[in-house]
């Protein structure tokens, strides 16, 4: 090997989080060479957010022209996936090719290499052959693969991940779920509505945990609507593939059969063989924990899911912004947490802002909740069919400020937009009491929880 080459910034993984810090950079007139093993512009564009909404914008096109009898007349639908595989490929991803993306990043002046970048001591990073010397710094923006569960039998079969699921040209007859968060919600309705039979299997109490209990019951009784079948409180204790069928022997002794098997069970940092020993970090951390400029170690910076604040694509983008600001010397608010929104893209949407009324409570806060349902409203009442959903609101009541909110129903993630502002900017809630909220709109609904507070 020869002598490193000496740059400004090596920016590790460009994702979302990574492609914006690394394009701003360039952008800047510092000297950047970013390293990507897979595609730029990572799982969202690919195999995340941009695709799987594809899927479910399809789903829901659909749910909606079954809504259409009883309230406009008659319908009938007739599925059909091929266009979705179509626009995935053509609209959404080229085919898997980041050509476009790459240019993007060369056009702000960054160099790409196409490699798998390991540390190997401070401001040191190796790809293949080459190493380069960074004298401002490294970004680690490499991102969470799926957590594949050690259960017996799984390893070796044809599972599916998000990834699989995506690239899927025909949809199979009936599908099993590991996993009732985001992505087995999402991808299980989207499925469900185009006719595949799914059985979702969810360890825990209720699916979509992290959110309010109000939430899970809301996307529960969609699901099933959907039919859905869903199993909480089971585990899948052993997998067996033959022919085409997977099944599922689960921890009360009952099996479960399907064509094809989603895990979707969490995520998990990617941060084996990063050389993180090299710089005093622990390379079996679970995340790569910053400070509130997102310093990692000394000139080492970390964004986007690696850093575990949040595996969002939103949170990447916010993230990247706070470590470039900080790279350039620009100043601005440093990295804050209390206002985290997030969108689980069910129909209805999960929308949710800040604390839960379980973690508001946890954290010592005085709380009030205040709620109201949405077919109560009288947007709600006019919808009709498809009109699921509610506001939850949490106050400090000692401070006069909403902590956490949660906006579940058709459109629940633009209503959040509201919340959202309130809960980051700390409106009081006397101030939010005298706002006037449009009639007949879903976000009045926001007004009515707002008066029991
Ligand atoms: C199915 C699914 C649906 C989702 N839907 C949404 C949504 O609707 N909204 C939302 O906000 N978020 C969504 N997300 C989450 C979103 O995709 C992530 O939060 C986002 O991609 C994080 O960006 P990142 O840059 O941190 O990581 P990534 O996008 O994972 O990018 C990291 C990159 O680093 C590369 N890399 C890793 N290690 C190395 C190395 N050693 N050398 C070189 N390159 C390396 C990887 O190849 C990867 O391209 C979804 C995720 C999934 C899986
Ligand atoms: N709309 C969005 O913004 C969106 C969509 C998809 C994914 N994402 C991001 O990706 C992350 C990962 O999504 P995810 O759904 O994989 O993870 P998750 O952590 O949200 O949910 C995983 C679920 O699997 C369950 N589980 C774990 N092991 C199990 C087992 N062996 N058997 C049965 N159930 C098991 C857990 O109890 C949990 O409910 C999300 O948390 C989110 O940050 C976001």
């Amino acid at each position: 090997m020869g002598e490193a080459e000496q740059v400004d910034i090596v920016v590790i993984g460009l994702g979302v989080g990574g492609e914006e810090a690394a394009g701003r950079l360039a952008g800047a007139g510092l000297s950047v060479i970013g390293v990507e093993h897979t595609l730029v512009g990572g799982e969202c564009p690919y195999w995340g957010c941009i695709p799987t909404k594809m899927m479910i914008r399809a789903g829901n096109a659909l749910a909606e022209a079954r809504r259409v009898p009883g309230i406009a007349g008659a319908s009938q639908v007739q599925p059909d996936w091929a266009p979705v595989a179509r626009r995935i490929r053509e609209e959404a991803t080229d085919t898997w090719d980041d050509k476009v993306a790459v240019d993007r990043f060369t056009g702000k002046g960054g160099r790409f290499v196409r490699g798998r970048a390991a540390i190997t001591g401070p401001g040191r990073v190796r790809v293949g052959e080459q190493e380069f010397l960074a004298r401002r710094g490294i970004v680690v923006a490499t991102g969470t693969a799926a957590v594949i569960p050690a259960i017996d039998g799984l390893a070796g079969t044809p599972f599916w991940t998000n990834r699989e699921a995506v690239e899927a040209q025909t949809l199979p007859a009936t599908m099993l779920v590991l996993g009732g968060g985001a992505i087995g919600l999402e991808l299980s309705q989207a499925m469900a509505r185009f006719g595949v039979d799914i059985t979702i299997i969810e360890g825990g109490d209720r699916v979509l945990a992290m959110e309010e209990p109000e939430s899970s019951e809301t996307v529960a009784a969609a699901l099933a609507e959907d039919g859905i079948t869903t199993r909480t409180g089971v585990r899948a204790q052993r997998v067996d593939h033959s022919g085409d069928l997977f099944s599922l022997t689960l921890s009360d002794g009952s099996t479960v059969a399907g064509e094809r098997l989603l895990v979707a069970t969490g995520r998990a940092a990617r941060l084996d063989g990063l050389g993180l020993d090299t710089v005093g970090l622990d390379p079996s951390a679970r995340f790569l924990t910053t400070d509130e400029w997102m310093r990692a170690g000394d000139k080492i910076w970390a964004v986007g899911d690696v850093t575990g604040n949040g595996a969002f694509t939103h949170m990447a983008m916010y993230e990247a912004d706070v470590a470039v600001r900080d790279i350039l010397g620009q100043g601005g608010p440093p990295a804050a947490y209390h206002a985290r929104p997030r969108v689980t893209f069910t129909d209805p949407e999960i929308g949710a802002v800040g604390l839960t009324e379980k973690q508001a409570r946890e954290a010592g806060i005085d709380v009030r909740v205040g709620y109201s349902s949405l077919p109560s409203s009288s947007r709600g009442f006019i919808h009709g069919p498809g009109n699921a959903g509610f506001i939850k609101l949490i106050a400090d009541r000692s401070r006069g400020l909403l902590v956490g909110a949660t906006s579940a129903g058709p459109s629940g993630g633009e209503v959040l937009g509201a919340l959202s502002v309130a809960v980051t900017t700390a409106v009081p809630i006397a101030a939010l009491q005298g706002t006037i909220w449009a009639y007949p709109t879903f976000h009045r609904a926001i007004g009515d929880a707002m008066r029991q507070l």
